[in-house]
């Protein structure tokens, strides 16, 4: 294959890859991880009126912004998704998104069932969702406490909102369970290879497998 008939062969549009689950079932872990070993995907940066918590870093972890802000950012529709999380709003920021998906590059997305909701209604044909359950309720409260990043009311508040997180699984492509971290890390990995051959995301296969017929 010539250098210049396997890039049109490649050519596609990129894709969102969403992780949901309840608080501190493992999507930054896995998100971590997954970003650090592909280099065709990028992690899409929420922005937040939550306060930052110990050592997250303001443009990479969140932007964290006032709400006066957020509102503003909604009022110019700069938000692809935006929802009130635990008391606080998140939002995806949109410009990073479209960028990415027409440069084709994979973009990676960490938030809740309202926003992911709003993303099937918005962008179906890009959407790959995937839900992580956690082993137990058990290994649940035990991870938000071993995290040690939120207070005991907090995580009160989060363990109370576990079920209703939970009860939107059925609305998401895959499902994976998050208690060994690497046959967990194996599988959204397995997700991703598969998504990314997926014949519709494919439009660089059209031109290519035209000119391959012609050569018979
Ligand atoms: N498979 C696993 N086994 C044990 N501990 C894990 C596993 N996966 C993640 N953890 C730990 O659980 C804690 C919560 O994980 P993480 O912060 O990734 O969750 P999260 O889903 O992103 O939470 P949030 O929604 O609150 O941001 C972390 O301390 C992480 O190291
Ligand atoms: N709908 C959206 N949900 C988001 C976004 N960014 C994060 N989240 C979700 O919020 C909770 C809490 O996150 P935390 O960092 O405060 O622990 C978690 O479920 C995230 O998935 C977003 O842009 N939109």
């Amino acid at each position: 294959m010539s250098p210049e008939v396997e890039t049109e062969a490649l050519t596609r549009r990129g894709l969102m890859l969403v992780l949901s689950s309840p608080s501190g079932a493992g999507k930054t872990t896995i998100s971590r991880a997954l970003l650090k070993e592909d280099d065709n995907l990028v992690m899409s940066v929420s922005a937040t009126t939550r306060p930052r918590r110990p050592g997250e870093q303001d443009g990479k972890d969140y932007y964290f912004v006032e709400p006066v802000d957020f509102n503003l950012m909604i009022n110019r529709d700069e938000l692809l998704e935006h929802a009130k999380v635990f008391n606080h709003y998140y939002g995806t920021p949109r410009g990073p998104v479209e960028d990415a998906l027409s440069e084709g590059q994979d973009i990676l997305f960490d938030i809740d069932w309202q926003g992911t909701q709003q993303l099937a209604h918005k962008a179906r044909t890009d959407l790959v969702s995937v839900f992580i359950l956690p082993p137990s309720t058990e290994a649940l409260e035990k991870r938000l406490k071993t995290r040690a990043l939120d207070s005991a009311e907090v995580i009160d508040q989060r363990m109370s909102k576990a079920a209703e997180e939970i009860s939107h699984w059925s609305e998401y492509d895959y499902v994976v369970i998050n208690d060994d971290l690497d046959r967990c890390l194996a599988e959204v990995k397995a997700i991703l290879t598969a998504e990314r051959v997926r014949r519709t995301r494919r439009t660089g296969l059209i031109q290519f497998v035209s000119r391959l017929r012609e050569g018979y």
